[in-house]
Formats: structure tokens, C-alpha cells, sequence
């Protein structure tokens, strides 16, 4: 009988058998489940037990008895208490099998394909400071403007200097603006008392160009005093700053950024290449964070297209344009659509200043497009899918595959809603084929993936 009259506080020595998806360890006492952070499997731990439910429950490590010779023994335990770097405790290479792992156990549960043969990660070359994004919170701690990153689950904040897999540059600006702002004593937002003024500092950095863009999210569009004067030191500081902006957010949801930018300082977007192709990217609009793993993921996804100079292409959820514009020279035409109206902007503007002639972007959702373009006759050869990570709408699925495409391509980066859309696809006619995992997020738990379905 499953025993589960555990109380907190208690100890017990156990063994860690399995990881989570998330990186936690997890143990079994009399078949009870426990969710332990900073734990790997193969190790002997004395287990504190922290929170007991009906099912489940958590712990904590209060010893290690062994040690796993997996354990990367020099992490910095913030990184793993914030979720910054989930996975850092792991060995990069284990890191890499663990996540082919979990997509052959998706696809086996949700998909009912017993071992799949996914192809191995392709793994990253820079596996720390590779973020050419950053989206810091800001608190008052201790009486100062504090930048950190939240302890998992909570809204408590951690201050963090160093961010480990962000670019330094990025890291450098975010330091020397906190550092500043505490001199004219901005006052950070309080959840709380719903006062202060800065809630965010959003920071971007072209991978190919250096370029960098800076936001200041805060509750009004008001500066307070002497913020001028620290943004003017800011650009002098940092040259390759070309756009500071403000994101003005008075909600008191979670959401970071706010519908309205002002910009108070060069352009309202920066620019960075990709494949050979220049973007314009702009504060609302997606980009990928590691561009030289995305630049790879995007490749995979053409390789599996096998694409011909006759072919129409849709490029469904395309942001700023990067799958459809880096492909447009191959091809006849490429049709996109994407629901934020600036990156759609951006992709218009992107087809120009590469002089690419036939690719077309549409804003709106695509469910409500993927029918009309339908009903319109546009018929592709390939439909690459690129959606966020609750994955694909089954109205969108039904839309694209009745226009009889010879190739869908999936690129997912979350493999739990693929292997949910991999049924949908079967159910209209579409074998899943490839499954590339591409390490687009080394030190966490993320995984993306490209994968193609061929017509039957
Ligand atoms: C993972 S990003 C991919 C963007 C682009 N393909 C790239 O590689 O940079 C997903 C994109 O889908 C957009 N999006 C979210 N929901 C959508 C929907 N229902 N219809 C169309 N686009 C959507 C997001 O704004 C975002 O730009």
C-alpha cells in the first residue's frame, strides 16, 4: 500500500531515479512520488520533505551521499533556483540526451509511435552567453532598484549581475543602467502598493551585427528626474545602443510588455542577419533568442522542404519574416501570415531591403487566414508552421491540408503540443517523417525541434 502519512520535516535517504522535464530529481519512498530541486538521477541524497499532497509531494536536498558524475559541481545554485539555468547542473552532453529523451517519450504517450527514430540533437557549439535577449524584472530590494530574475514560481526577486547564458554585452548594459538609475533614485514598481515607475529592462542584441535595442518598461510615460541625463550616458557608454524605447505598461496582470512604445532614442527597431539576410526587428516582434542554433533549425527546415524553384510556400506564424525570406530566392512565391501588425511590418519591410519581390504578409491569426487563402485557391507545395507553444489550431490544420500540400514542416518548440498536432495531421492524410531536435536553449529545459510530414 502506497504510504502517505509523510510529514514536512522529515528525512529519509533515497535514491534519485528520473528527472522531470523542468530538471527536477525525482525520488520514491514506499512508491510516493517526490519532486526534489538540485537533484540528478543515480544520486543518494538525504531527502527533507518540504510539501506533502495527496499525490505527489517535494523535497529538499539536505546531503549528498554520492554524487552523480554528470554534475557540473561549479554551477552558481541561483541559476537553478530562478530557473535561468534549470539544467546547469547537468553535464552538457547528458543535457542533450535527456532532451532526445523526452521528445521519443512525447512521441511514444501523446502520439502512440514507440520509439521514433528522432534524430540525435544538434547541439550547440556556444552553450553559455548565447541569449541575444533579455527581459529583466525590476524590484526594490532593500531600499535599491535591484535586477535579478524571479525564484521559480514566485515573484520574489534574486539579484543577478551575472546571467550566464546572455550575451556580456547585454548583461554589461543591464548592470551599468541599473547602477545609474540608483543615483537619481528611480523608484522600481511594487506589485503590491501598485507604485514605483520601472517594472522591466527588455534588452536585444543582433547576434550578427551588434546592434542593440533597449526598453525601459514602466507605469507612465512620465520620465522621472535625471533619467534623460542617464540614457544620454547610456548611448555614449554602449555605441552599439541604436534604439532606446519605452514600453509603458500600467496593468496589474503579468504580461511584461504594454501595447504602447515611445521611442526616445535612435529607430524603433535594430537590425541583425540572418542566413545571409538582413532583418529589421522590432520591440513587439518575435525573434529567435540563439541565432546561430535558429540560423541551423531553419536550414533543417529547408533541407527537409526539398524545395524547387516552381514551389509556393506558406510561412505560417512568421514574425519579422526570417523562414519565408531566407528561402524566397528558391522558390516561386511565399505567402506568410502573423497576427502582430509591427512584425508584419517588419516582414514587409524585410522582403524589400533584400530586394525579394515575392513574398507576400498578411496580418491575422492563422486559423482565420489559412481558411480564406483556401477559399482564394492559393495551393503551396510546402507549408512551413512555426507556432507559438501551445502549437497549431485545428481549424489552421484542417485549412492547410486541404490544400493538398506535397510537405508540411514543423517547427515546434514545445514537442508536448507537436505530438498532440502529429494526430491531427495523421487524421488528415499526413505521415510524420523527420524529427530534428535542434538545442536552441542550452543550461534549460527548452527544447525545440523541425520535423516534416509527407502527404499520403
Ligand atoms: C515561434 S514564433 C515564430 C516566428 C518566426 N517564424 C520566426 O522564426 O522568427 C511564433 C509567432 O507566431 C505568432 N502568433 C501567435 N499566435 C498566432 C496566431 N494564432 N496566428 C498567427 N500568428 C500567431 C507570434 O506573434 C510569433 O511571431
Amino acid at each position: 500500500m502506497v504510504m502517505t502519512n509523510f510529514k514536512k520535516n522529515d528525512t529519509f535517504e533515497a535514491e534519485v531515479i528520473d528527472l522531470t522535464h523542468e530538471g527536477q530529481g525525482v525520488v520514491k519512498i514506499d512508491q510516493f512520488p517526490f519532486f526534489v530541486d538540485n537533484a540528478l538521477p543515480g544520486e543518494q541524497i538525504k531527502m527533507r520533505v518540504l510539501k506533502v499532497g495527496k499525490s505527489y509531494g517535494f523535497g529538499r536536498v539536505d546531503e549528498f551521499l554520492k554524487q552523480s558524475p554528470s554534475r557540473v559541481t561549479s554551477l552558481n545554485l541561483d541559476y537553478l533556483r530562478t530557473g535561468i539555468a534549470d539544467f546547469g547542473h547537468l553535464i552538457y552532453p547528458e543535457q542533450l540526451k535527456f532532451k532526445h529523451q523526452q521528445v521519443v517519450e512525447l512521441l511514444y504517450k501523446t502520439a502512440h509511435k514507440p520509439n521514433y527514430p528522432v534524430l540525435p540533437v544538434l547541439g550547440a557549439t556556444e552553450t553559455l552567453r548565447y541569449r541575444n535577449k533579455a527581459q529583466v524584472p525590476v524590484q526594490m530590494v532593500e531600499g535599491q532598484l535591484t535586477t535579478g530574475f524571479y525564484r521559480k514560481h514566485s515573484h520574489q526577486l534574486v539579484s543577478v549581475e551575472d546571467f550566464y547564458i546572455q550575451h556580456p554585452e547585454i548583461d554589461a548594459v543591464i548592470l551599468s543602467l541599473r547602477n545609474a538609475l540608483r543615483t537619481v533614485h528611480v523608484k522600481a514598481y511594487d506589485e503590491q502598493t501598485r507604485r514605483g515607475w520601472l517594472r522591466h529592462i527588455v534588452v536585444r542584441r543582433g547576434y550578427h551585427t551588434g546592434e542593440m535595442m533597449v526598453t525601459l518598461v514602466a507605469t507612465s510615460a512620465q520620465l522621472p528626474q535625471g533619467v534623460d541625463t542617464v540614457l544620454e550616458q547610456l548611448k555614449e557608454n554602449f555605441p552599439n545602443i541604436k534604439s532606446i524605447q519605452l514600453n509603458i505598461n500600467k496593468s496589474t496582470g503579468s504580461f511584461i510588455l504594454g501595447k504602447t512604445f515611445k521611442v526616445l532614442y535612435g529607430k524603433n527597431y535594430i537590425q541583425d542577419t540572418m542566413l545571409g539576410k538582413t532583418f529589421q526587428i522590432s520591440a513587439p516582434a518575435f525573434y529567435q533568442v540563439n541565432t546561430a542554433q535558429a540560423e541551423r533549425l531553419y536550414q533543417t527546415a529547408y533541407d527537409f522542404a526539398n524545395l524547387s524553384q516552381e514551389d509556393i510556400i506558406v510561412d505560417a506564424y512568421s514574425g519579422i519574416g526570417t523562414i519565408g525570406l531566407d528561402l524566397a530566392d528558391r522558390v516561386a512565391q511565399v505567402y506568410g501570415m502573423e497576427v502582430i501588425p509591427q512584425a508584419v511590418e517588419d516582414a514587409q519591410h524585410n522582403a524589400k531591403l533584400n530586394h525579394i519581390e515575392n513574398a507576400h504578409y498578411e496580418v491575422g491569426t492563422a486559423e482565420a487566414i489559412m481558411p480564406q487563402w483556401l477559399q482564394k485557391g492559393i495551393k503551396p507545395d510546402v507549408i512551413f508552421v512555426d507556432p507559438p507553444r501551445k502549437g497549431l489550431d485545428e481549424q489552421f490544420i484542417k485549412a492547410a491540408t486541404a490544400t493538398n500540400p506535397r510537405t508540411i514542416v514543423y517547427v515546434s518548440c514545445n514537442p508536448a503540443t507537436f505530438a498532440r498536432d502529429v494526430l491531427r495531421f495523421e487524421a488528415e492524410n499526413y505521415t510524420l517523417d523527420k524529427v530534428q531536435p535542434v538545442d536552441l536553449f542550452p543550461q534549460t529545459h527548452h527544447i525545440e525541434l523541425v520535423a516534416s510530414f509527407i502527404r499520403n
